[in-house]
This record gives structure tokens, sequence and C-alpha cells, in this order.
């Protein structure tokens, strides 16, 4: 289904990102336009190096752009305070990256907690690790853990304040392909059951085929953006 195009989350606008190296400068975003709809699962693909972690740190406020300018339900990132940046990160977005950061001495159902403790109206722990296929591991250990189990507790973790977006930088990076299509398949019931739009960053390019939109990085720059016609299931993927 194309996205709801009237729903603009983000909106971003000529972005540059210049990273200052004292005798050489680095330009790892090169004036990048683009908007991102509500409930929509968009991959962004493209080589290492050409932008893509930098692009998604800028957008979920990590990082901030040199030039341009991004909005995020029409509040400006951009110019946003530190403190307003703190504010929009624990509230609004959701984070999974490649290694999963899950606190070792803490359960599934605790490493959960600790985000919904600080969460206006987050879910249940427990409801959360249940929408990943978690409900009977809420007691584990990470070490305890398959690899694919706990990044789908590093999923239930982001998603559990009901973020709007969920930001994911190579979230299968690390696991194998079997594993690594539960994983996705958590990602897209998250995406479908809680409208939350996600952002999934990676060099490849099977992921893309279960996307709603695949944006293009090429060297800083987007070369292409492209309506998926037909939207693969995570099972369907090979790679
Ligand atoms: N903190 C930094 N300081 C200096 N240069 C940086 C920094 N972060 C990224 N870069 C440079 O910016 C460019 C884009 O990096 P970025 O991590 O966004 O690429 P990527 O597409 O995510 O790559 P990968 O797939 O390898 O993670 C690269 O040339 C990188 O070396």
């Amino acid at each position: 289904m194309p996205p709801d195009t009237s729903d603009v989350v983000f909106h971003a606008e000529g972005i540059t990102k210049v990273y200052d190296m004292g005798e050489v400068q680095v330009h790892a975003l090169r004036g990048v336009s683009l908007d991102l709809y509500r409930g929509e699962f968009v991959v962004m693909l493209g080589a290492s190096g050409s932008g893509k972690s930098t692009l998604l740190n800028i957008l979920g406020g990590l990082d901030t752009a040199t030039d341009g300018n991004v909005t995020y339900c029409g509040k400006n990132l951009t110019r946003a305070s530190n403190r307003e940046l703190t504010d929009y990160r624990r509230h609004h977005v959701g984070f999974v990256f490649q290694f999963y950061n899950l606190i070792p001495s803490l359960t599934a159902e605790e490493n959960v907690a600790v985000v919904t403790e600080i969460a206006d109206d987050p879910m249940l722990p427990a409801e959360a690790l249940e929408l990943v296929g978690l409900g009977d591991r809420l007691h584990h250990f990470p070490a305890q853990l398959s690899g694919g189990q706990q990044q789908r507790v590093a999923i239930a973790r982001a998603i559990a304040k009901r973020p709007a977006v969920l930001l994911c930088d190579e979230p299968t990076g690390a696991l194998d392909s079997t594993t690594g299509v539960v994983v996705l398949e958590a990602l897209r019931r998250v995406n479908r059951e809680l409208n939350t739009t996600v952002a999934i960053i990676t060099h490849n390019a099977g992921i893309a085929e279960m996307a709603d939109r695949v944006i293009y990085l090429i060297d800083g720059q987007i070369s292409d953006i492209k309506n998926n016609e037909s939207i693969k299931t995570p099972s369907e993927i090979v790679w």
C-alpha cells in the first residue's frame, strides 16, 4: 500500500553533515531531502560509508546536521537544544542497533522495564515482549537467550514507550538469515499493529523487498526512492 503522504513524520531538507577532521573534512551527507510518513516501513540501502548511519542519527536526534533542516511532526530538530533533543529521544523515538546493548544482570522483562519506568504512557514490559514473540522468556537473562531473541528484547525495549518512530541500524547485521527473518517479522508486526513508522538502514538489498519504500543512498546523497510494487513477507526474503 502506498504511504499516506498527508501524514508527514519527518521532513528533511538539504541536510549536510561535515565531519571536520583537522586537515581533512569528511562530507558524510551532501544535501539530503526526504519525507517519511506515519506508519510506513522504509528501508534505506547504501554501501558502507554512504551516510546511512549519519542520516539515521540525525533523524533520531543523536547527532545534528551541519546545514539544512529536519522537522519531526513540525518541530524543528536542527535548532533544538540538548534538553529538547533528550526529551525528543526519550518520548518519541525508539532505537535498535546491530548489537543489542542489553544489561546482562537484568532479565528480559527488567531490561524493558528500564525504559518503561521513565516513559509517559508505556506498555507493560510483558506486553512488549509478547508482541515480539517472547512472552515465554520474561525471566531469562540475556546470556540465556539466542542472538535473535536478544535482538527481539531490544526491539521490545525500544517500542515499549510507544514511540511514533523506530529507527533501526543494521538490526539483523549480527544474525544468520533464519534468525534475522524472525527479527524482521517482529519489526513488521510492530509496524502493522502499532502503526509505528519503521526505518531500517542496511546494506542488505534482500531486506528492501519487505519495505513499503526503499531509499537508496550513494556517497552522501539520495540516488533514488522507490515504492515497492509487491511487498514480500520476511520469510520470503532470501539473503
Ligand atoms: N564521527 C565521525 N567522525 C568522522 N567521520 C565520520 C564520523 N562518522 C562517520 N564518518 C564518516 O562519514 C561517512 C559516512 O559514514 P556513515 O557511518 O554514515 O556510513 P554508513 O553508510 O552508515 O556506513 P556503514 O554501512 O559502514 O555503517 C564515512 O566516510 C565515515 O567515515
